[in-house]
């Protein structure tokens, strides 16, 4: 979707020349005849103003006026300023109130386009700068999520509700879904905001070091404890303790943490006194801890402990009309951190990312658009850039090149098999192949066919393995699934890997 401008200005025959001059750069334009119908159009739902370009000297509600106003709304889009010949100091005073910048009437397209690409720009890094700002000072709020679908209204809405009480909260969702941003905007708006936000991934804990890493440990208390250390519980004395992937946590650690939230006091390994702590508990999982619990892998008291207030925060391909604006807020950080002149992403492009299901949630869509921001060559971001997503959704299929029949079957070299030395290779060779795609994994088998999901997904995680060195957490991030779902697909795929 084009970014929409709103055009102020009281003069009919200047309205029009700059509706058309901005249409020509590719962006939607809205237009009012004064302040007082552009603030409306602000205010209206569904009116998605991404900036003004604000005539300062208007009858009745002025430029100044809007500016003043634009303040106190909660969505507060850039305002560019149109200034007369002349009017130095109405161009610094409309700065000092808050306009990104400001044109001298009658402004060249070339200055314009210039203007307008600049504010966008701005503004598109400030929004990102805010949300990490919060999310590192432990004060992100429902306001710094991406969640205008209604499904996600939903979530914000109990999200909200359960910060204003100690309630303990499941948040329940699929990998990547944002159940770590949800955890941390209930402790950015309850009264605990600023405290300490610790989490646990209970998926990635060795068994022997859960109670220890957990609740701490005295020195000495077994060998290699050279020092004392103090365990998440206490870390996250005062704030929040977030137990991401509870479902993996093993059954004896689910005993001492059941201990430790019915006690409010934990026991360090080795320790003489038990400690109190104050910490408020909201944990996640991507499983259905309910099977688990039929199963006897999760206990059921534990359970009901922790789903006292449960929140769901469902998949992406169920509220595909996030994309459009989670994509631009990732290719916006993503050219600020990759120091890229991108503007956005093309209409093109948008549309296709809306009509995929997105297996791998928000996180599939943040690592599409870092590929596709290091991929662009120009100062947008299109189809061309998500060779893979194009590949899944009707109408943009990619098609293989057909190549010669390669003389043995394509395979990937391995298994790698990390035993105790925790070798690596740094690269794991794979043969060209018959219908490879752009990472050299082979779509299609000796004989032509398509080859199984199973086998392809396991070649990926070979490949990522060699590639970043078994770094576990990196190789996570890349594949867009969570680190507990990756041990267990390197179990199945008879890859072992040292924990660590
Ligand atoms: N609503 C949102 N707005 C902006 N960014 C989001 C949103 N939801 C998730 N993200 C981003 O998507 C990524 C994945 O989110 P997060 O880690 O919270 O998911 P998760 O469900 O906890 O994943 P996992 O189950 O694998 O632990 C993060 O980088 C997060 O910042």
């Amino acid at each position: 979707m084009a970014k929409r401008v709103l055009v102020v200005d009281d003069d009919p025959a200047q309205r029009r020349i700059l509706e058309e001059t901005i249409k020509r750069f590719g962006y939607s334009v809205v237009s009012a005849e004064s302040g007082d119908q552009a603030l409306e159009i602000l205010q209206a739902e569904g009116q998605d103003i991404q900036l003004l370009l604000l005539d300062l000297v208007m009858p009745g509600t002025d430029g100044m006026a809007v500016l003043a106003a634009i303040k106190t709304l909660p969505k507060k889009p850039p305002a560019i300023v149109q200034t007369a010949h002349g009017s130095i100091d109405a161009a610094i005073s409309a700065m000092r109130a808050g306009a990104a910048d400001f044109v001298v009437k009658p402004v060249s397209p070339e200055r314009l386009e210039v203007s307008i690409k600049n504010a966008l720009r701005i503004e598109a890094l400030q929004g990102e700068l805010t949300r990490m700002k919060a999310s590192h000072g432990g004060e992100l709020s429902f306001d710094d999520l991406i969640a205008g679908s209604e499904t996600m209204a939903r979530v914000v809405e109990l999200g909200k509700r359960a910060a204003n009480s100690q309630i303990p909260v499941l948040i329940e969702g699929e990998s990547g879904v944002g159940k770590e941003l949800v955890a941390r905007a209930i402790q950015g708006e309850s009264d605990r905001a600023g405290k300490p936000f610790v989490t646990v991934n209970c998926g990635a804990i060795p068994e022997n070091l859960v109670e220890s890493i957990l609740f701490g440990h005295e020195k000495g208390a077994f060998t290699g404890a050279t020092e004392k250390r103090i365990g998440k519980f206490q870390e996250a004395d005062g704030g929040t303790l977030f137990l991401d992937e509870i479902g993996e946590l093993p059954l004896e650690a689910q005993v001492k943490l059941l201990r430790a939230l019915q006690e409010g006091e934990i026991d360090p390994v080795g320790g003489k006194q038990p400690v109190k702590v104050d910490i408020r508990l909201i944990s996640a999982t991507n499983q259905d801890l309910i099977k688990l619990v039929q199963e006897g892998r999760f206990r059921e008291d534990l359970y009901y402990r922790l789903n006292v207030f449960p929140i769901w925060v469902p998949p992406l391909r169920e509220r595909l009309e996030d994309v459009p604006e989670l994509a631009r807020h990732f290719a916006a950080r993503f050219a600020s951190e990759e120091s890229k002149q991108i503007d956005g992403l093309e209409p093109e492009a948008i549309s296709m990312l809306s009509r995929y299901s997105w297996p791998g949630n928000i996180r599939q869509l943040e690592n599409a658009m870092f590929r596709a921001v290091v991929l662009a060559d120009g100062d947008t971001v299109g189809v061309n850039e998500f060779p893979q997503i194009a590949a899944h959704v009707e109408g943009y299929s990619v098609t293989v090149p057909p190549a010669p029949a390669p003389k043995k079957p394509p395979q990937i070299e391995g298994p790698v098999v990390l035993g105790d030395s925790g070798r690596t290779p740094a690269t794991i060779h794979i043969p060209a192949g018959n219908g490879r795609d752009a990472v050299g994994i082979p779509a299609l088998s000796d004989s032509g066919d398509i080859r199984p999901l199973e086998a392809i997904e396991a070649d990926m995680i070979r490949l990522a393995f060699g590639r970043y060195r078994g770094r576990m957490t990196e190789i996570a991030k890349k594949l867009g699934i969570g680190r507990s779902t990756l041990y267990r697909k390197m179990r199945e795929i008879g890859l072992e890997a040292r924990i660590g």
